[in-house]
C-alpha cells in the first residue's frame, strides 16, 4: 500500500461538521485535482446500498455517533487503492475524528503531510448545519443530533489537531470567512507542499 501511493500527498481535512470542509475539498478538487474521499460520503453510500451493514451504519450516524474505526478505515484504504494509479492527492475529509483513528492510518496506509484546521465557531456550524438540513436529506442535520455532533467534535477531535500540531502539519483555516476568502488561505498552504 505504501508502495503504490508513495509520491501522492495525504492531506487531511478536519474541523467541526458544518465548518465547511466539503465545500473547501471541492473547490481543491477543481484547482488541483486532488482525489476527494470523505469518510461521511463513504458511510452514506454503504447506507443507500442497503446492506446489513448500511443498516447498521444508518443507527449509529443518526445519533451522531462514531461509526468503528476498522469499518471507516478499510472503506478510505480500498478507495484510495482504486484511484493510486491517478492520484497526485487525496483529501481525507472528516478523518481521523479521534487520535487513535490518526494512528492506524499511518500504521495502514501512510502520514500526512498537512493537516488542513478548518475552524469555525460552534454557533456558526449549527446555523449553517440548520440551514444545510433544509435540503440536505441527511438524517444527522436535526437540532438535537448536531449538538451531539458537535459535543463528539470537542471532545474526540480538537485532540487530534494539537497531536499533529506537534508535527508542525497543521495549518488553521478561518471558516468564518466568505467560501472564496477562506479557500484563499487554503490554496496558499496546498501551494506550499509542492
Ligand atoms: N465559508 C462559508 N460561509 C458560509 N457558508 C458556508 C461556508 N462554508 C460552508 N458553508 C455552508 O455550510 C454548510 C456546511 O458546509 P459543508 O462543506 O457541508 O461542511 P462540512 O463538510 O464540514 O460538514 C453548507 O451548507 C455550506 O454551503
Ligand atoms: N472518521 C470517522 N469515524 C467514525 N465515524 C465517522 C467518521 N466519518 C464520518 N463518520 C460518521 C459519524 C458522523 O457523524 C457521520 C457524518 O460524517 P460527515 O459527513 O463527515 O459529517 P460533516 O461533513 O457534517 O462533518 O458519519
Ligand atoms: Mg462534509
Amino acid at each position: 500500500m505504501a508502495d503504490k501511493i508513495k509520491n501522492a500527498k495525504i492531506v487531511f481535512v478536519v474541523g467541526g461538521p458544518g465548518s465547511g470542509k466539503g465545500t473547501q475539498c471541492e473547490k481543491i478538487v477543481a484547482k488541483y485535482g486532488y482525489t476527494h474521499l470523505s469518510s461521511g460520503d463513504l458511510l452514506r453510500a454503504e447506507v443507500a446500498s442497503g446492506s446489513d451493514r448500511g443498516k447498521t451504519l444508518q443507527a449509529i450516524m443518526q445519533k451522531g455517533e462514531l461509526v468503528p474505526l476498522d469499518t471507516v478505515l478499510d472503506m478510505i484504504k480500498d478507495a484510495m487503492i482504486a484511484k493510486a494509479d491517478v492520484s497526485k492527492g487525496y483529501l481525507i475529509d472528516g478523518y481521523p475524528r479521534e487520535v487513535k483513528q490518526g494512528e492506524e492510518f499511518e500504521k495502514k496506509i501512510g502520514a500526512p503531510a498537512l493537516l488542513l484546521y478548518i475552524d469555525a465557531k460552534g454557533e456558526t456550524m449549527v446555523k449553517r448545519l440548520m440551514k444545510r438540513g433544509e435540503t440536505s436529506g441527511r438524517a444527522d442535520d436535526n437540532e438535537e443530533t448536531i449538538k451531539k455532533r458537535l459535543d463528539l467534535y470537542y471532545k474526540a477531535t480538537e485532540p487530534v489537531i494539537a497531536f499533529y500540531e506537534q508535527r508542525g502539519i497543521v495549518r488553521k483555516i478561518n471558516s468564518e470567512l466568505p467560501v472564496d476568502e477562506v479557500f484563499a488561505i487554503v490554496e496558499k498552504a496546498i501551494d506550499e507542499l509542492k
